[in-house]
């Protein structure tokens, strides 16, 4: 057996057999290797792309340039894990009603990933003939903390829950290199702590994160390769390559000033919000945009919220906080009606209580739009079909769901159509409007969703993980102008640079335990 896992010689790589299509990079990749026990970090906002190379989802030029050290006429085993989201294909309703067939599986199942079945029938279906290693199975569930989850059903696991899941599911197959893009995006502290030992302290695979410019770099790192859109920039091990870091993540996570240079003003966007005329005497005098009296939520008995009392004003912004799996989506979806536990007098809007004949599922979203990695990972499915990004913002004006993708923008207005055009400006999105949603970076696809969610000047907008796998010049764009927003805004997200500043906190800590706060401004997170 060779003594590297993967290696790149002089190699260009392309998307397509034909001829003329375009290579990846304009030069060959001249030398990139990793041999057995390093561990590697690919760093810069090209990490997807460079991932996707070393993973054989592009097809070198000459063959031979790409290579994996295994026994000669084996093929490479080789598995990616993306977190873009809870199960690909569920929405929040889909995750909360109780476990439609396509996704009714056990945790345990999903992790082994051998057998396909369906609540509807009493029989499983053999996907593969693949040898499951049993004591690696109980291995994974502990490391991962995954034991008391494993009789659970996979769609109603939190999105820290899942992607310890998907980390699982991936190792069992034993594979050879593994490459996992942001592993600790939309992770609490503790884990990321968690997931950060965890792959620094694994040996049967090769593990190789990527990870963002503004993120910290895991002490068990060994080497770093930044990658830009011309390929490598610089690769070696870590110490030989910490002067070139901090001056590259300097460069690239402060502001470039002129960099955007939009025709319009926040005043010019924000003016089309109906709160922003109001004056603020008639603001305060306005009913709570939410109450919560007391409201409860269980899961089979299970309680995840208990005896909530939550004062929302208009025009507050607040920051839903609390450890992995502590009920913060399943709050946001009962505001949204998601949730089949939505139809509840305890949950009070603009002074009215919302029981079952007194508002309806449309009338209730026409009011809020929102930004979330179930949404996100539902729009990039879509893109497949070839969704583009004029369409995928389009989307944001309707009235009533957030989760409809027929073509729209035909049908806007003059006005929706300006108010569509103002923005992509602003946000210097112009580009991309006629780009393939899928085929935008994570970062821009992230920021369009974050736009198209306010084209419908929301009375409340929920920001859910919005801005995690964004860079940072876009997310501070994002951030100040949500500093003039005039409806009422909450943000789910675990770590404080993608934060924007808000007024209060609710942090929920276990069933029946939260607290409610006013917000300071974050410390910054004590290095992993
Ligand atoms: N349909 C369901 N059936 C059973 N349990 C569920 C269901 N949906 C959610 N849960 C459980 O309820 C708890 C709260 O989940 P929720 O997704 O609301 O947490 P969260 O705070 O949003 O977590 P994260 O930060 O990881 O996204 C979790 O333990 C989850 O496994």
């Amino acid at each position: 057996m060779a003594n590297f896992i993967v290696r790149i010689n002089s190699g260009l790589f392309k998307s397509s057999l034909q001829r003329s299509a375009p290579t990846l990079y304009s030069k060959p990749i001249k030398h990139f290797e990793i041999k057995p026990r390093e561990k590697w970090v690919i760093w810069g906002a090209e990490k997807a792309k460079f991932l996707d190379v070393i993973g054989n989802k592009f097809l070198p030029d000459p063959p031979l340039s790409l290579e994996y050290g295994l026994k000669k006429g084996s093929f490479p085993r080789v598995e990616f894990v993306k977190f873009s989201g809870v199960i690909p294909t569920a929405h929040l309703s889909a995750r909360y009603e109780y476990f439609k067939d396509d996704f009714d599986q056990t945790c345990e199942k999903f992790i082994k990933d051998n057998t396909a079945g369906s609540l509807a029938v009493d029989y499983e279906v053999s996907k593969t003939n693949r040898n499951i290693d049993l004591s690696l199975y109980s291995e994974l569930l502990k490391d991962l903390k995954l034991k008391a989850l494993e009789h659970r059903w996979t769609m109603g696991l939190s999105n820290g829950q899942m992607r310890r899941a998907r980390l699982a599911r991936s190792l069992l197959k034993e594979p050879d290199l593994t490459l996992i893009e942001d592993p600790f995006l939309g992770l609490d502290p503790s884990a990321t702590d968690t997931i950060s030992n965890f792959i620094g302290n694994y040996s049967r695979s090769c593990i190789v994160i990527g990870l963002r410019y503004q993120d910290t770099i895991p002490k068990w790192c060994t080497h770093v390769c930044c990658v830009d859109e011309n390929g490598i920039a610089f690769q070696g091990q870590k110490s030989e390559v910490k002067d070139l870091m901090a001056e590259t993540r300097k460069q690239y996570t402060s502001n470039v000033p002129g960099a955007r240079q939009p025709k319009y003003q926040i005043k010019d966007l924000v003016s089309r919000h109906p709160l922003a005329q109001v004056p603020k005497h008639e603001i305060i005098n306005m009913p709570s945009a939410l109450e919560l009296k007391g409201l409860d939520v269980s899961y089979k008995g299970e309680p995840v919220l208990k005896d909530l009392h939550w004062k929302v004003a208009p025009q507050s912004k607040w920051h839903v906080k609390g450890d992995n799996g502590t009920g913060k989506s399943t709050l946001l979806s009962l505001l949204t009606a998601d949730h089949p536990q939505s139809w509840n007098s305890k949950v009070v809007e603009n002074g009215r209580p919302r029981k079952t004949g007194s508002t309806d599922y449309f009338t209730i979203n026409r009011n809020i739009a929102m930004s979330s990695p179930e949404l996100h990972a539902i729009f990039v499915k879509n893109s497949r079909n070839g969704l583009i990004t004029r369409e995928a913002l389009a989307s944001g004006f309707q009235e009533n769901s957030s989760n409809n993708f027929l073509p729209y923008y035909n049908v806007l207005s003059k006005e929706q159509k300006e108010t569509l055009a103002i923005f992509a400006d602003y946000f210097g999105i112009n580009d991309l409007l006629s780009r393939r949603f899928e085929e935008l970076s994570v970062s821009d696809q992230k920021l369009v969703l974050f736009v198209r969610c306010l084209l419908k000047m929301p009375k409340i907008l929920i920001l859910d993980e919005a801005f995690s796998a964004m860079e940072t010049e876009p997310m501070q764009t994002c951030h100040e102008f949500l500093e003039y927003w005039p409806g009422t805004v909450f943000v789910v997200s675990h770590v404080p640079e993608e934060t924007p500043r808000c007024d209060h906190y609710l942090r929920l800590i276990s069933p029946g335990h939260y607290e409610i706060g006013d917000s300071t401004p974050f410390s910054r997170q004590a290095p992993r």
